[in-house]
C-alpha cells in the first residue's frame, strides 16, 4: 500500500527510463481494432471492416488511431514502477489519455520507444502521474506516434514538503484534454452498445490489469464489478467520430486528448456527442442507461474537407 511518505518527487523526477522495444502483427491490428466495437453491429459495415479485412491480404488493413497506445502498454498498463513512487497499484485509475499521430501506423511493426515523465502532481487525497511515450518505428528511425498517459493514484497525495502542492508539468498547457462543451445542439451523435464481455475482449490488447477482469480487485478499487478500460471507451468515442465526421478515414485524425470522469461498466450503453469546431471535433460521452458523462476531449482532424 503506497503512503504520502514513501513518495520522493525529487527521484521520481530524476529516473531516466530506459528505452523500450515492442512488436505488433497485424493479427495485434484487427483484434484492438474489434476490441473497440469495429463491426460490432454490422460484420459488413464499409467503413469497419478495412481494420479487420482486406481483400489483398491482412498487410494492407487499416489501424485505428486509438490503437497506438498498443504500443506503450508494456510500459506500465497496470501501474508504473519508478524510484521515489511507491503507491497501491489497485488503486490507480486512468484519467487522461493524450495521443499525437505523425504517420498513419502501419498493419504491423517493430518499434523502439523513449519514455519520459511529463507531469507529477500532489492533489492531496491522490496523486498524478504522467508518462509520455513517443514510439518510432525501428527500421526507418521515423516517429510515429506520441501518447502522454496521466494515471490518478488514490490515496497517494500528500507528499508535498512545502504549503504549496507539488506540480511539475514538462508539456504546453494547450495539449490539456480538459474542454468546455459547446451549448449548442451536438453536430453529430452516435450511440453504440458495448458487451458484458467487452473488457475480456480489450485486455487481451496488452492491459491485463486485473481491475477489469477480477471481481475481488474490482471491489478492493471500489466497485461493484470489473470496469472497463478507459481507453476501450475512448476507442469507441474516435471510431464514431472518424465514422460520422471523417467519413470513415482514419488518417484524417492528428491528435486526440481525453479526460475520463467515470468509470463504464461493460455492456452499458456509450452515447457519443461530437461538435465541429474549424477542424477541432469536441466530444463527450454519456453512459445512457446512468445518464452520467464518462469521458470528453477533443480529437483534432487534418485535411477536412468543407462539405461537411
Ligand atoms: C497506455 C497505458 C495505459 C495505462 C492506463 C491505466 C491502466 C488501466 O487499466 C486503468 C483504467 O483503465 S481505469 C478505467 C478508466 N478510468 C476511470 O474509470 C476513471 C474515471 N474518473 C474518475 O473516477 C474520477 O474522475 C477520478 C477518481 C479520476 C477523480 O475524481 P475525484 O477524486 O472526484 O477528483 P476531483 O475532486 O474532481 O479532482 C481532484 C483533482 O484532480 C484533477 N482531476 C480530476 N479528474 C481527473 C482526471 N480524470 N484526470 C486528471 N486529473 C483529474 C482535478 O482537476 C482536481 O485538480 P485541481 O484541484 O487542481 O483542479
Amino acid at each position: 500500500m503506497g503512503s504520502a511518505s514513501e513518495f520522493d518527487p525529487a527521484l521520481a523526477l530524476s529516473h531516466k527510463f530506459p528505452d523500450t522495444t515492442y512488436s505488433y502483427t497485424e493479427r495485434d491490428a484487427a483484434l484492438c481494432a474489434l476490441s473497440v466495437g469495429v463491426c460490432l453491429s454490422d460484420a459488413v459495415d464499409a467503413d469497419e471492416l478495412k481494420y479487420v479485412y482486406h481483400e489483398n491480404g491482412q498487410e494492407s488493413i487499416k489501424v485505428l488511431p486509438t490503437s497506438s497506445t498498443l504500443l506503450v502498454l508494456r510500459s506500465g498498463a497496470s501501474g508504473y514502477n519508478l524510484p521515489g513512487l511507491k503507491y497501491d497499484p489497485r488503486l490507480l485509475l486512468h484519467g487522461q489519455q493524450y495521443i499525437e499521430l505523425y504517420k498513419p501506423l502501419p498493419s504491423s511493426c517493430h518499434i523502439h520507444n523513449k519514455v519520459s515523465l511529463a507531469g507529477l502532481h500532489d492533489k492531496g487525497k491522490a496523486a498524478i502521474l504522467e508518462i509520455e511515450t513517443k514510439s518510432y518505428e525501428k527500421e526507418s528511425g521515423d516517429l510515429l506516434c506520441m501518447n502522454r498517459t496521466t494515471v490518478f493514484l488514490r490515496g497517494s497525495g500528500g507528499f508535498s514538503k512545502s504549503s504549496k502542492p507539488f506540480s511539475y508539468t514538462n508539456y504546453p498547457v494547450n495539449q490539456n484534454p480538459a474542454v468546455k462543451i459547446p451549448e449548442s445542439k451536438p453536430f453529430s451523435v452516435f450511440e453504440d452498445r458495448t458487451q458484458p464481455s467487452q473488457a475480456l475482449l480489450y485486455r487481451l490488447s496488452g492491459d491485463y490489469n486485473p481491475l477489469h477482469s477480477d471481481p475481488m480487485v474490482a471491489k478492493v478499487a471500489g466497485f461493484s464489478r470489473p470496469i472497463l478500460h478507459g481507453l476501450c471507451t475512448l476507442g469507441f468515442a474516435v471510431r464514431a467520430i472518424i465514422k460520422c465526421i471523417c467519413r470513415g478515414d482514419p488518417d484524417l485524425v492528428k491528435s486526440i486528448a481525453g479526460r475520463f470522469f467515470l468509470h463504464v461498466y461493460p455492456g452499458e450503453t456509450l452515447v457519443t456527442e461530437m461538435w465541429l469546431e474549424g477542424s477541432r471535433v469536441i466530444f463527450r460521452t454519456k453512459v445512457k442507461e446512468r445518464k452520467r458523462t464518462v469521458l470528453s476531449g477533443y480529437v483534432d482532424l487534418r485535411g477536412l474537407t468543407s462539405s461537411l
